[in-house]
């Protein structure tokens, strides 16, 4: 007869512990369900006053599913409980549980010798076995993250999960204040990935951008960095740099097409940064053969433009200003004041 188990828990975080202990327990039966058990209730009482936020359910199914998705005995199913953290209903949640597994259960994993009575009275048919119940394979817990917060334990948050917790930073500005530059240079000193302002590829691509870019390459640029931004978060080692964004984007549509667009507005509106750092234009115009705005009553001009655009939009950002040194040394202040505390 197949075996059939089950390793449960809320996973909020989630972390190596439960990487480790759903591996090993997929090796000791055919077939294992992970189940998340997820209350919004409960969930925000265990985040308040910690240093993590609430986790909505939907994305801890998520890591879990790209976790297990070439893992062949594994299902990850979901119930959602509405207790709260001290009124949590086993006898109730044990039932839905049988529901979203919807097979006999032979054997129950967890790492918490005291949750033997209680598994005992729900699953009379099942073995409890323990995994590592001493921790001394992986040394972590949820609580101690909730406790220090995710950067403190970066190294026992798995790869799948890490992406949610990134912190993104976006630089902003018109032509020629050092945004390509600065972007690279903070990525190097905080050794992690950033994001190339794709629109710049995409002229370069063109032969340039000054009369032939038409009105339907502005919502490719916007789609194309976005897929960018997502790439490097994938790889990013708690902070990514982006070079620019949609309104960016929109303020190019107007100045070259003459054109607002609605699709750009929309990018916008779905787009959420950390930290945005706003560039003015008081060092010295570059021309680099792509720009066309260096008069610098038009970049004045531009300027002020794409401020409203941004506030348009609803985009806070801090403005740097002076010399390239004094915009590294205030970016650096301002990105390590936002990791205080977190
Ligand atoms: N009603 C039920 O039958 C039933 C059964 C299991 C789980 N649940 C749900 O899950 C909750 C209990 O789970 P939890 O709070 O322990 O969830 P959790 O997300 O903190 O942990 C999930 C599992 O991982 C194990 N684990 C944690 N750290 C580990 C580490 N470092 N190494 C190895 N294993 C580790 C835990 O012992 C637990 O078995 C309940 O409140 C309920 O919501 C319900």
């Amino acid at each position: 007869m197949k075996r059939v188990g089950f390793f449960g828990g809320k996973f909020l975080p989630f972390h190596q512990g439960h990487v480790y202990s759903i591996i090993k327990a997929s090796t000791m039966v055919d077939e294992l369900y992970v189940v998340l058990s997820h209350s919004e209730k409960r969930d925000h009482e265990l985040c308040a006053g910690s240093k993590l936020s609430y986790i909505p359910g939907q994305i801890r199914l998520r890591w879990l599913s790209q976790l297990t998705k070439e893992m062949n005995n594994i299902k990850v199913v979901e119930v959602e409980d509405h207790d709260g953290n001290e009124d949590y209903d086993w006898k109730e949640g044990a039932l839905k549980i049988r529901e979203a597994i919807g097979r006999e259960i032979d054997t129950v994993f967890s790492s918490e010798i005291e949750y033997g009575p209680i598994f005992k009275e729900l699953y009379p048919e099942a073995e409890h076995i323990l995994i590592d119940e001493k921790r001394e394979q992986i040394p972590i817990s949820a609580t101690q993250i909730r406790e220090k917060g995710v950067f403190a334990y970066w190294d026992y948050i798995p790869d799948v999960a890490k992406p949610y917790f990134i912190k993104k930073i976006v630089i902003l500005g018109t032509e020629s204040c050092g945004k390509s530059t600065l972007t690279k240079n903070l990525a190097l000193i905080y050794n992690t990935t950033y994001v190339k302002e794709y629109g710049r590829d995409y002229c370069e691509d063109l032969g340039g951008c000054d009369g032939i870019i038409l009105e339907e390459d502005y919502p490719m640029i916007a789609y194309g960095h976005k897929l960018k931004e997502y790439e490097a978060i994938k790889s990013a080692n708690k902070i990514v740099f982006i070079d620019t964004e949609a309104v960016v984007t929109q303020f190019y549509s107007e100045l070259y097409n003459q054109k607002l667009q609605t699709v750009l507005n929309e990018v916008a509106r779905n787009q959420e940064y950390d930290l945005c750092l706003y560039l003015e234009p008081d060092v010295k115009w570059v021309d680099d053969g792509l720009r066309v705005h260096g008069e610098q009553k038009v970049r004045e001009e531009n300027n002020l433009r794409l401020k409203d655009l941004l506030k348009e939009n609803g985009m806070d950002f801090v403005s740097i200003g002076g010399t390239y040194q004094e915009r590294l040394e205030k970016s650096i202040k301002l990105i390590d004041k936002m990791f205080e505390g977190i």
